[in-house]
C-alpha cells in the first residue's frame, strides 16, 4: 500500500465561537518513530491530534497527505482518551475493523484473539466491551487500533487510567508497533513517559506549537522559557 505520509500542516488554525483554540501551526509529520505532544492542560494537544486525524473542522490553513482520501482514512487509527465502546464482545470489538476491511470472520477472530492476549484482555474475550473498566477499555481501544497494522496511530493520553504495570505493557506495545512500521503521535501529561518513549517532542502552549525538538534536546535544552518552566513543574499562566 502507498504511504500516506508525509502529512503537511500549513498554518492550520482552529477557532470556535470566536476563540482561537489552535494555531496557526505548521508541521510536517514524516519518517518513523514516536512523536509526543506535551503542554499544560488546555494547551491544544487533543485539538491538534483531532485536526491531524481529520475529525476537527479547520478554520484556516491547509492539511495535505501523500495519498488520497480512502487510503488516508484506512491507514490511520485514533485511540481516544475516553474510548467509545460498541455493544459487542471484546473479541468482536477488536475484530470489527478487520471485518470492515473485508477480512474473513475466522481470520478476524483469530487476529482479535491474538491482540486481546497482547494487551492483557485474553481472559475477557467473551465479555461485553461496555462492562470493562476504564483501563481495560483503553487496552481494548489500543488493540482495536493496532489490529489493522496502521501506518499512523494517534493516541490521546493512552495511559491516563492505567496503573504502572498496565502502562509498562502499553508502552512496550507501542514501541513494538513502532518497530513494525507504525508511525506514532501521542499526547501525554507524564514527563517520565515522554522521556521513555519519545523520539521527538512537540511542546504546545496556549494553542501554539512553541517547540519541536528531538527528545534529548527538549529535555536538556528547551528553547523557550515556557518549555523550561513546564519541565521544572512551574505553573504556566
Ligand atoms: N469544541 C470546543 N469548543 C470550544 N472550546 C473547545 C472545544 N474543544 C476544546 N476547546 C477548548 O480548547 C482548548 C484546548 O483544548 P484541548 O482539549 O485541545 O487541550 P489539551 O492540551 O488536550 O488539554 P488537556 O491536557 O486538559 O487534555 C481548551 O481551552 C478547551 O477548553
Amino acid at each position: 500500500m502507498q504511504s500516506i505520509l508525509p502529512l503537511t500542516l500549513e498554518d492550520i488554525e482552529i477557532r470556535r465561537n470566536g476563540k482561537r483554540l489552535l494555531g496557526p501551526v505548521s508541521w510536517v509529520l514524516d519518517g518513523a518513530g514516536i512523536s509526543i505532544l506535551m503542554g499544560p492542560n488546555g494547551s491544544g494537544k487533543t485539538t491538534f491530534l483531532r485536526a491531524m486525524h481529520g475529525i476537527e473542522r479547520i478554520s484556516g490553513g491547509r492539511i495535505r497527505w501523500a495519498a488520497q482520501a480512502p487510503e488516508v482514512q484506512q491507514a490511520q487509527a485514533f485511540v481516544f482518551q475516553a474510548p467509545i465502546m460498541m455493544r459487542r464482545t471484546v473479541r468482536d470489538s477488536i475484530a470489527y475493523p478487520l471485518r470492515l476491511r473485508g477480512v474473513s470472520r475466522a481470520q478476524a477472530r483469530s487476529a482479535a484473539e491474538e491482540w486481546a492476549a497482547r494487551v492483557g484482555l485474553g481472559a475477557a474475550l467473551a465479555r461485553p466491551a461496555m462492562v470493562l473498566s476504564g483501563g481495560e477499555k483503553q487496552k481494548l481501544a489500543l488493540a482495536r487500533a493496532l489490529v489493522t497494522a496502521p501506518q499512523l496511530l494517534f493516541l490521546d493520553e493512552p495511559c491516563a487510567n492505567l496503573d504502572g504495570r498496565a502502562t509498562h505493557d502499553i508502552e512496550h506495545i507501542l514501541q513494538d508497533a513502532c518497530k513494525a512500521g507504525t508511525r506514532v503521535v501521542m499526547s501525554t501529561h507524564d514527563i517520565g513517559q515522554a522521556r521513555r518513549l519519545a523520539d521527538d517532542v512537540l511542546f504546545l502552549h496556549d494553542g501554539r506549537l512553541l517547540e519541536t525538538a528531538p527528545k534529548d534536546q527538549f529535555f536538556t535544552r528547551p528553547a523557550t522559557p515556557e518549555g523550561a518552566a513546564f519541565l521544572k513543574g512551574d505553573l504556566l499562566l
